[in-house]
């Protein structure tokens, strides 16, 4: 639904009420979703360098390019609530969709040090995906993208970062096979468009192996840092599935298409320094150090300019997001069209009935 002006009127009221100060990031976010949704694009003349506040308000404001008013406004709404939420007592009985995120136990989301930590935490799963930890996550990032933090990083629970998508997720669905593929189309194609959308830094810390969608991902973040524990797998066509996350344009694009076609149709799995060597991977770390190399690294970075973080990741995106969320749509069609394929099933079967046969 979209905020009436009724709504904007409120939320301007709401932050003269905020208890606690909501930093300086914050406020020029909202001053320049204040002047996109009243006065539309940015039509001032650029301060001076010298003049740091009416510059840096200007960059703000202008970062917003022709975001329509009514965007603007909601967005606007968007980020009061969240911020009165969180400056809401929870002994007071409020309970905000962040709250929610946070006490998803399959999904940890954690804030310090102005990092969004979101943790993968179903370690007997192997850390496996399943349909409530997407729309978890789909949360996670929406609060993250408005909240005060200046990342977003993302690690998994035990020896595994994550297994990839459940792959009982769709075998208990009620309404057969068609409808189930149906759902998953557009909880994919949402889950995706969160990751394409987020306007931060975005970091994968990949403390072990890396399966499916969890490494296409890995094409749509700023940083991936492995532990050189960690591997990286898309068995797509061993699963009768077609690669997804937009990872038949960012693969081809980062590492050429003849390694791309290695991953994403052989289903070849590499080492943490191949995926390095193919541009998947900012850095390999060893194992024993790799906890506290990287997040002492992740804290040094979290202290850079937000706003300047901010404003560059949309000048390195801006050109690629309708292509992204094309090849999204592209994919999600494809999938909703190969979920009910008998190679799939046969797929699925061979998981499922994979420890009854060992057995055998
Ligand atoms: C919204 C729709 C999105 C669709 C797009 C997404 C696509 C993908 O992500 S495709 C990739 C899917 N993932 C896989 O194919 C991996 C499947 N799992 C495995 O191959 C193995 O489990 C392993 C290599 C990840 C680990 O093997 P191992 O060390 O031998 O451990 P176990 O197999 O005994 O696993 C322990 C436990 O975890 C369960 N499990 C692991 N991965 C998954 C999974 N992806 N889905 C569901 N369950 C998984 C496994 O079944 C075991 O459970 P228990 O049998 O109850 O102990």
């Amino acid at each position: 639904m979209r905020a009436s002006q009724q709504d904007f009127e409120n939320a301007l009221n709401q932050v003269k009420l905020l208890k606690k100060d909501p930093g300086n990031e914050v406020k020029l976010r909202l001053y320049a979703l204040y002047k996109q949704a009243t006065d539309g694009p940015c039509n001032m003349p650029k301060p001076g360098m010298l003049d740091f506040v009416n510059k840096a308000k200007w960059d703000a404001w202008n970062a917003l390019g022709s975001l329509p008013k009514e965007t603007a406004r909601q967005n606007y709404v968007d980020l009061v609530s969240s911020l009165s939420s969180s400056s809401e007592a929870p002994s007071q009985g409020k309970r905000g969709a962040d709250e929610k995120a946070r006490e998803s136990k399959d999904i940890l989301v954690t804030s310090e040090d102005g990092i969004t930590k979101i943790t993968f935490n179903r370690p007997t799963k192997k850390n496996a995906i399943t349909s409530q930890m997407y729309r978890d996550i789909i949360l996670a990032l929406k609060n993250a993208s408005t909240d005060n933090t200046v990342m977003a990083v993302f690690t998994g629970t035990g020896d595994y970062y994550c297994s990839g998508n459940d792959l009982t997720n769709f075998t208990s669905a009620t309404g057969g096979i068609e409808e189930a593929a149906s759902n998953g189309a557009v909880l994919l194609r949402d889950f995706v468009n969160s990751f394409i959308d987020f306007p931060k830094p975005l970091v994968a810390v990949v403390n072990g192996p890396a399966v499916g969608i969890s490494v296409t991902l890995l094409g749509l973040f700023d940083g991936v840092f492995a532990s050189d524990r960690a591997t990286f797998h898309t068995p797509f066509s061993q699963l009768g599935q077609s690669p997804e996350a937009c990872s038949s344009y960012t693969f081809p694009k980062m590492m050429g298409s003849a390694k791309a076609a290695e991953m994403l149709l052989f289903g070849k799995k590499l080492t943490a320094r191949e995926a390095w060597a193919q541009g998947l991977v900012t850095e390999v770390f060893p194992e024993n150090t790799f906890e506290t190399e990287v997040w002492t690294r992740l804290k040094t970075y979290a202290k850079l300019p937000p706003n300047v973080m901010r404003i560059s990741k949309e000048l390195i995106r801006k050109h690629e997001k309708q292509k992204l969320y094309t090849v999204n749509a592209e994919k999600c069609a494809a999938a909703l069209e190969r979920m009910p394929r008998e190679e799939y099933a046969k797929a699925l079967r061979n998981f499922l009935f994979r420890k009854a046969k060992a057995k055998l």
